[in-house]
């Protein structure tokens, strides 16, 4: 889906939220304090939705001002860092409190370890990619 390494990725972690349940505004990446965290900080999230959820429930990016409605069967992806590995802090997200039904959810952190070859960092600025 990626293309990245999953050698490196973090176990799928999976997430139900009940009525109420949200998750406060956070980044995926690792504080810089952290970096030397095992394989590296989470370069990418996939979130994958495994329900519908009849209300609320939504991914937001406030920064971005993108909102993302649970579909079951359908997956958010996005890059924490940017091609250098720097933190990129617009990914800046929350999952709002659901309030009717229930939400699954499954999260997959990429790490940067193997990913040198896949997403290099570019030598010169101007050929910055994304
Ligand atoms: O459940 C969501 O919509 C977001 C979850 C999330 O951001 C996380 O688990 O890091
Ligand atoms: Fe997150």
């Amino acid at each position: 889906m990626t293309g990245l390494n999953m050698k490196s990725a973090e176990k799928l972690q999976v997430v139900n939220y009940g009525v109420g349940g949200y998750y406060r505004t956070h980044h995926d990446f690792q504080p810089n304090t952290a970096r030397k965290s095992a394989n590296g900080s989470r370069i990418a999230t996939v979130l994958i939705y495994m329900s519908n959820v009849e209300q609320g429930g939504a991914t937001v990016f406030p920064l971005l001002n993108v909102t993302i409605w649970p579909k079951k069967g359908t997956a958010a992806v996005w890059y924490n860092l940017d091609s250098y590995g720097n933190n990129n802090n617009i990914t800046l997200h929350a999952a709002c409190p659901v309030l009717l039904g229930s939400k699954w959810a499954a999260n997959k952190w990429f790490r940067e370890a193997g990913q040198e070859f896949i997403k290099p960092c570019p030598l010169h600025k101007e050929t910055r990619s994304q």
